[in-house]
């Protein structure tokens, strides 16, 4: 081995053949410091990983295989593309071997043990280990972040909510009223992941657009937890989630009705200066329609503001690509921020367009 393969961080994916997982292997084989260690399929076990994503070929030659079978404990990062409760059941033997830990589920989001129990219907088994996570957010929690061993990586929802919220609120600001924020919110199929389900057939999700989860949605709580902490009190939240007919992509729209003591602020300075030196976070000029094909395959969360008639009415259009900013490009942001890299190694795509 080379001393620069040598140094290159050893990363080990559980859920290798789910949409996170694939876009974990694009992202991370074309990083310049890993080196990809292990794969994990239980269903899949031999196969290798080309045969089942010819994009990957001559790229990754590595084979799935099972978690039992594969090296986790080898690795310095492993990155969990699993189904909620897979990635907490691990974590104390990783932890062990000095292995950190990147979860794209929700095991390590919800610092509410009691909350979590009641969302996803299973206890939460490492109580400890939960309370020393961090929540992946990097624009809310960089300092944070790079001392973590262990990450829960936001929602895909949680995402475009929080960050097109955090400067209205953060600092103590009094600027909207927190009592009722609205945010509707688009996601493409993907977003449901890989697996067979009836919602998710061409014939179910195509030429169809629905909302869904609008009594309750998992990601709600969870942004909760996050907005209650921005403003230093409860926010009343109305959130309802809907699928449209595309692969990826995801628009949320939020609207909140600001202070009458705060009319005359400039939200689009706001904005500008709060993300100017974020290099994933875009703030279009005032008034401008993002579109989710402009942030397709690449990390940017793009935030175009609006104020119909000059009113009290601002209205914050966010768009990002649900398995990157909104899972697997924003894990790889943790993963560099936790490994001390430049935040953008690696996560430099542009969209393709059309
Ligand atoms: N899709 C999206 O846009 C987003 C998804 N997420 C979250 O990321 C995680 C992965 O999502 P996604 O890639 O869409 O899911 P998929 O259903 O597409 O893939 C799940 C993967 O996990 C493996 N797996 C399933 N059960 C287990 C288990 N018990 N132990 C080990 N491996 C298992 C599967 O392979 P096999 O069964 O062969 O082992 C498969 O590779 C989920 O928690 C999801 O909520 C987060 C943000 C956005
Ligand atoms: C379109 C669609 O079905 N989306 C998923 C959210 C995907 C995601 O980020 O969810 P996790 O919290 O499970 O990681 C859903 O609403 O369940």
């Amino acid at each position: 081995m080379t001393s620069a393969a040598a140094s290159r961080i050893k990363a080990g994916i559980v859920g290798g053949t789910g949409y996170t997982g694939v876009e974990l292997l694009r992202l991370l084989s074309q990083h310049p410091q890993v080196e990809l260690t292990a794969i994990t399929s239980r269903k899949e076990d031999g196969m290798p990983v080309a045969d089942m994503y010819p994009n990957l070929r001559g790229r990754v030659d590595l084979c799935f295989q099972t978690p039992e079978k594969a090296a986790l404990e080898d690795c310095d990062v492993v990155f969990f593309a699993t189904p909620h409760g897979v990635a907490m059941s691990q974590a104390k033997t990783l932890l062990e071997r000095g292995v950190r830990i990147i979860d794209l589920a929700a095991d390590f989001r919800l610092q509410d043990t009691q909350v979590f129990e009641r969302w996803y219907k299973m206890p939460h088994c490492c109580p400890d280990i939960l309370a020393e996570s961090v929540y992946g957010l990097v624009e809310l929690n960089r300092p944070k972040i790079a001392g973590a061993k262990v990450v829960g990586n936001p929602g895909c929802y949680p995402t475009t909510v929080l960050l097109g919220l955090a400067p209205l609120l953060e600092g103590g600001r009094k600027l909207i009223d927190t009592s009722h924020i609205i945010a509707d919110c688009k996601s493409g199929v993907s977003g449901a992941g890989r697996k067979a389900e009836v919602s998710t057939l061409f014939s179910e999700a195509g030429d169809n657009f629905k909302a869904y989860g609008v009594a309750g949605h998992r990601h709600h709580p969870e942004i909760s937890e996050q907005l209650n902490a921005l403003a230093g009190g409860p926010v009343g939240l109305t959130f309802v989630p809907h699928l449209v007919p595309m692969i990826r992509g995801m628009f949320s729209t939020l609207y909140a009705r600001i202070l009458p003591d705060a009319l005359d602020t400039d939200f689009q300075a706001l904005f500008e200066q709060r993300y100017a030196d974020e290099p994933f976070v875009d703030v279009m000029p005032a008034g401008a329609l993002p579109e989710t094909r402009s942030v397709r395959a690449s990390n940017q969360l793009r935030i175009a503001l609006h104020r119909p008639g000059n009113g009290d009415q601002l209205i914050i259009l966010v768009i990002q690509d649900n398995l990157v900013k909104g899972a697997s490009g924003q894990a790889v942001q943790n993963m560099n921020l936790m490994f001390g890299l430049p935040e953008s190694t690696g996560l430099t795509h542009v969209a393709i367009l059309p």
